[in-house]
């Protein structure tokens, strides 16, 4: 009684018992897609982000008067206010979640100026570091989940308020005048001429900045590690770079001091203009996902199924026989050993049965108190046969590693829009090789393939010519209970399967070699024929890999 309910326990913290105790160690998994927050077995992981980002705001202007002695009306020497910091993006290799970014950033402001000529110092530049695999975009003007911009946020703030409260807020806003001489100040020519000017230039910088929004948006594709050049010229004891990686956000210009505004008819200016707003931009963080093979199906091919097969169960991921049961990619980690096995082949689950299925074969042991006696995987894992099984006795024999994308169910029609779209397939767009995953036990498999080759293309060009293999799952069905008749018929069709795949689908790789993709029958539910599939997918990576590194 005592031990089952210590099992109940330890098997609530660590998923679902004792297996899931060991992906807790052994898998990585990671999910990308519409949400936010999404637990990857205890590790909080973002993947998608939006950050508010203002530039600092620049220094305020300095009004004040030179005073020495004998000089009783000294000229104005008000400083001007620095400008403020600006706001970068740089993408860095160190990173690899979003979780390190910060929701909101603020440019470090400038500072003001001061008396006898002092300029306020401007702000830092800021940077905002990103992983490797960052799409950034502008969050446009009528999308709810933008800020507003600093005209707006104004605009709010004098809502409600009459024409001469409003005027008073703005003028605050904008300008600083020497201690009790505002009244008198704004009444003078000479001062509305100057906020006449001043207004003209925002509204200016004003229209700058909504066409620059509309025009180009910031869009930026983050794949590559940003050269950071060493700059000769620092100063010594400053760091010795100049790239700060992309503008996303200015700092505000800084306030001028009074001596800006002296002319011949007013020698002793008595106001100053503050420092502007820094920009203020919303802008989406998107983290590609990075798996070496990306699978290709359509709904209910058995592409989680096959994941879990490759992995020895160990990824995460779930299976139904209903269409659509993968809504996000989820990413899975194949461990092989020289000899080509792979963590897990020999594992004694070799049935991946759908999820629902197992979780209650599972919550059955545990009930009959089967779990409490089973043996640990110290006990099981240690004899030397058993070596390929799931543990930790892995990592003496593991030489090769890859990871493996299972997406979602791709169809017809999904650039427009049908079913789960394809935005999905931007996480495939950085992996070295795709594999279209079909159901064979289907009428005509060969249609599948063009659907979803056509689809792939329509979301980029070139994309299809990724593909590697066809996997022809779920075989174990054309076998029947293993008549000859069944067999040979079984045969004929993936004969004609390879042939169309020979003759229709044939991708050119980098280096411009036409290739043809490997057919490979299997059954992921019964793992069979998975070690050459394994095999394969080591041999296109370990290509990708070297062809890359020779580029
Ligand atoms: N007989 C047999 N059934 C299989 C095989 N592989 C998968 N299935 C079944 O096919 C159904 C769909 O499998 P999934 O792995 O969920 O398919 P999927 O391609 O991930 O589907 P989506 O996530 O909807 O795109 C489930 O009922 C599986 O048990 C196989 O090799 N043989
Ligand atoms: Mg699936």
């Amino acid at each position: 009684m005592k031990i089952s309910r210590h099992i109940k326990e330890n098997a609530k913290q660590n998923g679902s018992g004792s297996k899931g105790y060991e992906s807790y160690f052994r898998t990585v998994i990671i999910q990308q897609g519409s949400h936010n927050l999404i637990l990857n077995q205890g590790n909080g992981f973002l993947d998608e982000l939006i950050i508010s980002v203002r530039g600092g705001k620049g220094g305020d202007g300095c009004v004040a008067f030179h005073r020495e002695k004998f000089v009783p009306n000294g000229p104005p020497s008000g400083g001007n206010g620095g400008r403020g910091g600006d706001v970068y993006i740089l993408p860095t290799s160190e990173l690899s979640s979003l979780s390190t970014v910060a929701k909101r950033v603020r440019g470090d402001p400038g500072g003001n100026g001061q008396g006898t000529w002092q300029n306020g110092k401007n702000g830092s530049p800021f940077i905002i570091r990103v992983p490797l695999g960052t799409v950034v975009r502008e969050i446009p003007r009528g999308d709810p989940r933008r800020a507003k911009d600093e005209w707006e946020a104004e605009e709010e703030a004098l809502e409600g308020l009459d024409a001469g409260e409003k005027q008073a807020k703005m003028r605050d806003k904008r300008w600083m005048h020497y201690p009790r001489y505002m009244n008198s100040n704004v009444e003078k020519d000479i001062f509305k001429e100057a906020e006449e000017a001043l207004y003209k230039q925002e509204r200016e910088r004003r229209y700058g900045r909504r066409k620059r929004e509309l025009q180009s948006p910031i869009f930026l594709d983050l794949d590559k590690v940003e050269e950071v050049a060493p700059d000769p010229n620092a100063p010594l004891g400053m760091p010795r770079k100049d790239n700060f990686g992309h503008l996303v956000a200015s700092g505000g210009q800084g306030g001028m001091g009074n001596p800006h505004f002296q002319t011949q008819e007013n020698r002793a200016p008595k106001w100053a203009t503050r420092g502007h707003e820094g920009e203020r931009i919303t802008l989406s963080l998107e983290l590609k996902l990075l798996a070496d093979i990306g699978l290709v199906g359509m709904p209910n091919a058995g592409k989680s199924t096959l994941l879990r097969a490759v992995t020895g169960g160990r990824a995460k991921t779930e299976v139904a026989g209903y269409a659509f049961t993968t809504l996000n990619p989820v990413v899975g980690v194949v461990r092989m050993a020289n000899d080509g096995t792979f963590e897990g082949s020999l594992s004694n689950q070799h049935i991946h049965e759908e999820t629902s299925i197992e979780d209650a074969l599972e919550r059955q042991k545990m009930e009959d108190g089967e779990m409490a006696y089973a043996p640990t995987r110290n006990q099981t894992g240690g004899s030397g046969d058993n070596e390929h099984r799931t543990g930790h006795r892995f990592d003496l024999i593991e030489n090769f590693r890859f990871t493996i994308a299972d997406n979602p169910g791709l169809i017809a029609q999904a650039s427009e829009n049908v079913g789960l779209g394809h935005s999905f397939l931007r996480s495939m767009e950085r992996s070295l090789a795709l594999v279209y995953v079909v159901d064979f036990s289907a009428p005509a498999p060969w249609d599948e393939l063009a659907v979803l080759r056509g689809e792939l293309e329509q979301y980029q060009p070139q994309m299809s010519h990724k593909a590697r293999m066809v996997i022809a799952n779920k075989s174990d069905l054309l076998a029947g209970d293993g008549n000859p008749a069944a067999i040979e018929e079984a045969r004929a069709k993936l004969k004609r399967l390879e042939d169309y795949v020979h003759s229709e689908m044939k991708v050119v790789d980098r280096n411009g070699a036409i290739l043809q993709l490997d057919v490979v029958p299997v059954s992921a539910k019964f793992s069979q024929n998975i070690k050459k599939v394994v095999g394969l997918m080591k041999a296109y990576v370990e290509d990708a890999r070297s062809s890359e590194a020779i580029v």
